[in-house]
C-alpha cells in the first residue's frame, strides 16, 4: 500500500512537473484546459494531504480533513482564507522572487504603453486613421523617461519596477510602502512618503501592494482627487486593492490623463465595463506573470513548496502561517 501523501492538483502542468509530484505523492490531475471545476475539487479533495491550485477557504476546508499543505502557483494569496487555515493547521505556499522580472516589465510596458498612447494609436494606424497631416499635436503623448515614478507597495515586485525605472528610463523615485526602506532609498535615490505626498507629486502612480483587508479600496475617490491631471495610473495588483467605480468617475472627469490595467475588480471583467471603451486606458487580462518561463517556474517552484512542506523542508509559507510550521 502507498504510504505517499494524497495531492490534488486543479490545474493542468507540464509533464516534468507530474513526473515530480508522482515520485513524491500520490496524484490526482487535472489534465483539461482551464481548471477543475469547483464541485469536482470540493469531491475529490477528502483524502487529500496536499492540494496544489483553487481557492481555500471554510467550505472547501470542512471537505478536507486530512489537509496539511495547501500550494498556489502565484505569488499573491488572496485566495487563501488565512483565519479558516489557521484554524484547521493547513499551511499555505506561494511562489515569491521568479515572477518579480516578468510582472515588473509588463508594468514598465503599460506605463509606455499609457503614456505614449501605444495601444490606442496601434489601432488608429490600423483602423486607417493615418493620413496625410494627421500626425500632429493630437498624437502626442507624455515621457516616461525623466518624470517621478510613485511605487505604492515597494516589495519584491516593486524594487524590480524600480531597478528598471530608475536605471533604464532616468525616472526619479518616489514610494509609499508599509514604513521607509533605508536600503531602497540609497540603492535607488529614492525618497519615501506618505501616501497623500505621493499622489499628488507623482506622474506615473502604480499600485504593487498585496491585496489584504487593510489595503482593499485603498484607492478611492479622494485618493484621484489629489492626483495631477497629468497623471497617469497604473494597477498591476489586484483589481480590489482600487475602487474601480472611483477609477471610471475620475477617467471620465478628467482628473486623470489615463490608467494601464492588468487586474479588474471581477475577472474577466464584463465587456460593458467601461473602462474598456476608453482610449487612454490600457486594459490587459491579468498577463502580469504570463511568459512560457515564468509561469513553468512558477509551477514548478509550487511543485517543490507542497512536497518539501508536506515532508516538513523549506517551502515558501505564507508570512502569516510561518508560526504552524515552527510548532
Ligand atoms: N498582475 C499580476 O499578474 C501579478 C500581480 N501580483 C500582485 O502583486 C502583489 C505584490 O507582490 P510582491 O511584490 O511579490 O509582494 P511583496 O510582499 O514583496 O511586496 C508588497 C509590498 O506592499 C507593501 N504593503 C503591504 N500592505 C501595504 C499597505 N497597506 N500600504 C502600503 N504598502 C503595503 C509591503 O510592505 C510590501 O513592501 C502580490 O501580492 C499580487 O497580488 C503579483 C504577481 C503578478
Ligand atoms: O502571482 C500572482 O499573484 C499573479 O497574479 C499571477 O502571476
Amino acid at each position: 500500500m502507498s504510504t505517499k501523501p494524497k495531492i490534488l492538483v486543479t490545474h493542468k502542468l507540464p509533464e516534468s512537473i507530474q513526473d515530480y509530484l508522482n515520485l513524491h505523492g500520490d496524484c490526482t490531475f487535472w489534465n483539461q484546459e482551464g481548471s477543475m471545476p469547483r464541485s469536482v475539487i470540493l469531491d475529490k479533495v477528502s483524502e487529500a494531504e496536499g492540494i496544489l491550485g483553487g481557492t481555500i477557504d471554510k467550505e472547501l476546508l470542512s471537505c478536507a480533513p486530512k489537509l496539511r499543505v495547501a500550494s498556489t502557483s502565484s505569488v499573491g494569496y488572496n485566495h487563501f482564507d488565512i483565519d479558516a487555515m489557521r484554524s484547521h493547521g493547513v499551511i499555505g505556499t506561494h511562489t515569491p522572487y521568479v515572477l518579480d522580472g516578468t510582472v515588473a516589465d509588463l508594468v514598465l510596458g503599460l506605463m509606455l504603453s499609457a503614456g505614449r498612447r501605444i495601444a490606442e494609436l496601434d489601432a488608429y494606424v490600423k483602423q486607417g486613421n493615418w493620413q496625410k497631416g494627421t500626425s500632429g499635436t493630437e498624437l502626442f503623448g507624455v515621457d516616461v523617461h525623466h518624470s517621478t515614478l510613485g511605487i505604492i507597495g515597494m516589495g519584491r515586485i516593486g524594487e524590480a519596477i524600480a531597478q528598471r525605472a530608475v536605471f533604464g528610463f532616468d525616472m526619479k523615485l518616489l514610494y509609499h510602502s508599509r514604513g521607509p526602506k533605508p536600503e531602497v532609498d540609497e540603492r535607488f535615490n529614492a525618497r519615501y512618503c506618505e501616501l497623500d505626498g505621493l499622489l499628488s507629486e507623482a506622474d506615473y502612480i502604480v499600485v504593487m501592494t498585496p491585496l489584504t483587508p487593510e489595503t482593499k479600496h485603498m484607492i478611492g475617490e479622494e485618493h484621484f482627487n489629489r492626483m495631477k491631471s497629468s497623471a497617469i495610473f497604473i494597477n498591476a495588483s489586484r483589481g480590489a486593492t482600487v475602487d474601480e467605480q472611483a477609477l471610471i468617475r475620475a477617467l471620465q472627469q478628467g482628473k486623470i490623463r489615463g490608467a494601464g490595467l492588468d487586474v479588474f475588480d471581477v475577472e474577466p471583467t464584463p465587456a460593458d465595463n467601461p473602462l474598456l471603451a476608453m482610449p487612454n486606458v490600457v486594459t490587459l487580462p491579468h498577463i502580469g506573470s504570463a511568459t512560457a518561463r515564468t509561469r513553468n517556474d512558477m509551477a514548478e517552484l509550487a511543485a517543490k513548496n507542497l512536497v518539501e512542506a508536506l515532508n516538513g523542508g523549506q517551502a515558501y509559507v505564507v508570512q502569516e502561517l510561518k508560526d504552524l510550521v515552527l510548532n
